[in-house]
């Protein structure tokens, strides 16, 4: 028997999730239902005993999921959340669903600012007014990745609805680490994430993808949210490498994190970060349809459905809009435009 997962949303809002999960096997056909599901949720609505057309591709996986549902095999889950989809018709189960084309799972879309290792009181002020003063989309989650000394002073400054995240941490809470900082201590002062695994520590601080993983793991442990970096360089992206270096990044994440429940991948291409060189949707989208299929395929089809990945790398106003239409892609990671009032026109990217 196949494994089939699926999500439906209803017709009667963006994101209203249903899920039927069948008992078993193969992680990879579980993904590819869910992809098709998605292919056809350009149509609004689809019944699925009205002559479904055999000319679309997709009508096959909801013969599969149907012909499955009469053997009984499913069980369904988070039913709360979903208009029940099976009638009993003529002694027959028939499957209805209803969704919308913006479905994206119901995953929160979710920005991340980083300012890296700029701004001042002055400067952090002002940005902190402005995003105060600004009408931010109540569907997305925002988060600032502040510079560790400046991270109370912006926790003060900010409405409780922005998230405060330490740009680094340690993997342990305390202790002879000179110049370190641990996750309980951005608990401490009112940060609840941590940006890791960042490029610019990678490649300049030398960390490797095992200490990352090591840091994320004690993080997540000490209750902090963790935006988990990674992404390939240009010279690996030429050598066609991009898959399997993300994979390798993903992998020394998985053998530390359990629970990726509080987890946010961040995919950020090395070379389109600061550059100006933003990846196209369409590259972006392709990276992080893999990803999903990766975790689907290594971690579990409930987390491919649900973790958020964010991607980052030279987003500004002018492009965001563009990226954050593709279904793979729940939010962003912002350098240099996140210091900039525009800033506020990527987290309402969405709307
Ligand atoms: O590194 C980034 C966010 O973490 C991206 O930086 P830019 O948006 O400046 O390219």
């Amino acid at each position: 028997m196949i494994l089939v997962n699926f999500t439906i949303c209803n017709s009667f809002n963006k994101c209203g999730l249903s899920r039927i999960i069948a008992n078993s096997s193969s992680a990879a056909s579980v993904f590819e239902s869910q992809r098709s599901f998605h292919a056809l949720s350009s149509q609004r609505a689809c019944s699925m005993d009205n002559n479904p057309s055999p000319s679309h591709m997709t009508l096959d996986v909801f013969k599969s999921v149907v012909s499955h549902a009469l053997l009984g095999k499913f069980t369904a889950v988070f039913p709360k959340l979903f208009k029940c989809q099976w009638k009993t018709y003529e002694g027959q189960k028939k499957f209805y669903a209803n969704f919308s084309t913006d479905c994206n799972m119901g995953r929160k879309f979710c920005v991340g600012g980083n300012w890296k290792m700029n701004g001042d009181q002055k400067s952090i002020a002002e940005i902190c007014k402005t995003l105060s003063g600004a009408q931010l989309d109540p569907n997305t989650e925002v988060v600032i990745g502040c510079p560790a000394i400046y991270l109370m002073y912006a926790r003060n400054l900010l409405p409780c609805n922005i998230g405060v995240a330490g740009q680094n941490a340690y993997k342990v809470a305390k202790g002879a680490f000179t110049g370190e900082i641990s996750p309980a201590m951005l608990k401490d002062i009112g940060a609840d994430w941590v940006i890791l695994g960042h490029s610019e520590r990678r490649a300049i601080f030398k960390e490797s993808d095992e200490l990352i993983a090591e840091k994320a793991a004690h993080a997540l442990a000490e209750g902090l949210k963790v935006i988990a970096c990674i992404g390939e360089t240009l010279e690996e992206r030429e050598a066609n490498k991009t898959n399997d270096v993300v994979a390798r990044q993903m992998c020394a994440y998985a053998q530390k994190i359990k629970d990726w429940s509080n987890v946010v991948v961040a995919y950020e291409p090395v070379w389109a970060i600061g550059t100006g060189k933003t990846a196209t949707p369409e590259q972006a989208q392709e990276v992080h349809a893999f990803l999903r299929k990766w975790l689907c395929e290594n971690i579990s089809p409930e987390v491919a459905e649900s973790l958020r990945i964010q991607y980052g790398g030279s987003v500004t106003a002018a492009n965001a809009k563009e990226l954050a239409k593709k279904p793979d892609i729940d939010g962003f990671l912002v350098g240099g435009a996140s210091l900039k009032p525009e800033f506020v026109e990527i987290i309402n990217a969405k709307k």
